[in-house]
């Protein structure tokens, strides 16, 4: 789908991005992490040519991006950044419309695809419809940021630290929330983030930058557990590896058969080892029931089972 080919990208004879390739494939949602100024948001914005490379190619599709009309090049790409970019003087109805209006959909589509929308992103349309920006929390002015990225269907997502910026819990849940609509429309997502803990959360793939080249590229598990270089393994976090494993690791497939009367204490079947061993400790209990969404015992984990598998 998108293809860095030994691309580069210099400002004022500075290198920024230097032989970067990367090959991003339909519904992937990768990450591109890294400390600050290691090229992130250059790589981000070269593929909708906000920044455009000097060297190497980048394709869309098997074709050079320089091929495209820039404007239809980003119609084709959602974009989302971290200061939100709202029209102030526009509703949120007609700031989502953006894109579908400048393509020209009839009033009765872009209404309809405003409405989806805002209920895709849990914001009830009769009450936030006709808002203006100013009226909005930041998180909702976030949203509202995504809405209009995904309006015209775009076949890829580009989203710059979209959730810095917030406080905790509003990320988390728009975390949760980006997750979601990964998982129900299969988009292309590409994510910039400094954030170690979204990009374990959200990534299928990290790209880990360093100095404007590539440190490692793998999946979350991957860089966790096969660090490539001493780099990779100090900013993944050397000090909580083992937790951080844990919490991407689900219960499910650890689940045994009762081994006696049901435990005191249930935990959800799609919790990972990490939710689960923080129940135990804060609970005072070793051993835990497992139970479907319906309520029904699946089985049961114990702390020994959940520490043992940690290898596997
Ligand atoms: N418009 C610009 N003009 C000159 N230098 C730039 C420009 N934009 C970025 N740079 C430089 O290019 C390098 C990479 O910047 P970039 O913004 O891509 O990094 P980043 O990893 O996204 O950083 P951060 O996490 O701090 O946003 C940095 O050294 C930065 O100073």
């Amino acid at each position: 789908m998108i293809t860095f080919d030994h691309t580069c990208k210099s400002y004022d004879g500075t290198p920024a991005i230097t032989d970067l390739n990367l090959h991003i494939t339909q519904g992937e949602l990768v990450v591109l992490l890294g400390p600050s100024g290691s090229g992130k948001s250059t790589a981000l914005k070269m593929i909708n040519r906000m920044v455009d490379h000097d060297g190497g190619r980048i394709l869309l599709n098997g074709e050079e991006i320089y091929s495209f009309n820039v404007q239809d090049l980003r119609r084709r790409m959602g974009y989302a950044i971290q200061s939100v970019g709202l029209f102030p003087h526009w509703t949120v109805a007609r700031n989502i419309a953006t894109v579908p209006t400048l393509l020209g959909w009839d009033a009765a589509r872009v209404q309809a695809r405003v409405t989806e929308l805002l209920q895709l992103l849990d914001m009830a349309p009769e009450s936030y419809a006709s808002r203006y920006p100013h009226q909005l929390s930041g998180g909702q002015q976030q949203r509202v940021g995504v809405a209009r990225a995904l309006a015209a269907d775009p076949d890829v997502l580009l989203m710059d630290e979209p959730f810095g910026a917030l406080d905790p819990v509003t990320r988390a849940t728009l975390q949760l929330e980006l997750k979601r609509i990964h998982r129900a429309t299969g988009k292309t997502i590409v994510l910039v983030t400094h954030d170690i803990d979204e990009a374990l959360l959200l990534a299928t793939r990290i790209v880990l930058l360093y100095q404007g080249r590539i440190a490692q590229v793998g999946t979350p598990l991957e860089l966790l557990q096969q660090p490539a270089s001493d780099f990779v393994a100090d900013f993944m976090g050397r000090a909580d590896l083992g937790l951080k494993q844990l919490s991407l690791r689900p219960i499910a497939p650890l689940v045994q058969a009762l081994k006696g009367a049901t435990p005191a204490h249930a935990i959800a079947d799609t919790a990972t080892v990490r939710e689960a061993i923080s129940q135990m400790a804060a609970l005072g209990v070793s051993c835990l029931g497992v139970i479907n969404p319906s309520g029904s015992v699946l089985g049961q984990v114990s702390a020994a089972n959940l520490l043992e598998a940690r290898h596997g």
